[in-house]
């Protein structure tokens, strides 16, 4: 049994000259969330159908829960749930009839087929309109209904398309609380998102695409530090005493604001060195700190860093 749900390797996907997906390569572990967060266009909803065996890519491989999708697209879509962007329920349906309805594609006896469609609809928060046509819910309810839908063959992966897209904060809560349920049942889910704030609240590691390219993949935390390397830590001190010249094979800048104000920028967080350095010296540390990007501030340079100029 392999401990990936979803290996994409080398994925490739063009639209005539114009390539959406360009080599893209990450995995997904088994039972974590897993945010895949790019800005309008990127490639993310190529990417989910490539997965899912709708598109057909040009080049790369996918395995999801440890087959390759090329060759057992079949079994594949038997195990997952999807969600995708911009879904649509059957508005003269009753929320119970469809989930039925789906529930009518997968081999299941009818007191299972109903009990899975009663915890379902408990679990979304729907049970107590069951019978009302889905046409007269709210944007929030209906998406809910969608996510209930993905979940009726008790799928071990769920992918979902922008599974918050366009709700209000209540409904977006409800929806991560659903996705949070997922994992704890011990689901692996992978979702797209071009919100920020969302992929960071929920996901265990993150994917962020970028044009077609995977810019980074981890933890937030690492990839928080790995852009703090290449971009520099920005240490500000000051002293009581002026400040001598200081230098460490980190250091990438010195910008001296004052005789005893200085900005270093370096590669990685050298205050320690820096303070036992300047006590050394007989220089008494006024101020110590160092200026951390916020994610938002990684996610905005990912996009628009210098290398896409
Ligand atoms: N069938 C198609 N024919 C031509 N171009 C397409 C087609 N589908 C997508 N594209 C283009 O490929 C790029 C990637 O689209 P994709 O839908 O994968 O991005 P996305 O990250 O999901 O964006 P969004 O969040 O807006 O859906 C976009 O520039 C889009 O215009």
């Amino acid at each position: 049994m392999s401990s990936q749900a979803i290996l994409v390797e080398n994925l490739t996907k063009s639209y005539g000259r114009f390539k959406a997906v360009d080599g893209l390569t990450f995995e997904v572990k088994e039972g974590e969330i897993f945010g895949f967060l790019g800005p309008n266009g990127a490639g993310k909803t190529t990417t989910i159908l490539s997965m899912l065996g709708i598109i057909i890519p040009d080049g790369g491989r996918i395995e999801i829960l440890g087959m390759d999708m090329s060759r057992a697209p079949i079994k594949i879509k038997e195990r997952i749930g999807y969600l995708p962007e911009n879904a649509t329920i059957y508005g003269e349906l009753t929320a119970w009839k469809n989930l039925e309805f789906f529930a009518n594609f997968y081999r299941l006896g009818s007191s299972e087929k109903e009990k899975r469609i009663t915890e379902l609809l408990k679990r979304v928060g729907l049970w107590d309109v069951r019978y009302r046509k889905a046409k007269t819910f709210s944007k929030g309810m209906k998406q809910r209904l969608l996510l209930a839908q993905a979940l009726i063959n008790d799928p071990e992966l769920l992918i979902l398309d922008e599974p918050t897209s366009g709700l209000d904060p209540e409904g977006a809560h409800l929806v991560k609380e659903i996705i949070r349920e997922a994992r704890a049942d011990g689901k692996t889910v992978f979702f797209s998102s071009h919100i920020l704030s969302e992929v960071e609240e929920l996901s265990d590691r993150v994917g962020i695409i970028v044009r077609g390219r995977l810019k980074a993949v981890g933890p937030i935390g690492e990839i928080k530090r790995q852009f703090m390397e290449l971009e520099g830590y920005e240490i500000k001190v000051e002293t009581k005493e002026p400040i001598p010249d200081v230098r460490h094979e980190a250091i990438t800048r010195v910008e001296r604001l004052a005789p005893n104000r200085l900005i270093i920028f370096a590669r990685s967080d050298i205050r320690e060195w820096l303070s036992q350095y300047l006590t050394s010296r007989g220089v008494t540390i006024l101020s110590l700190e160092v200026e951390e990007p916020s994610l938002e501030d990684v996610f905005m340079k990912t996009i628009y860093g210098r290398d896409e100029e």
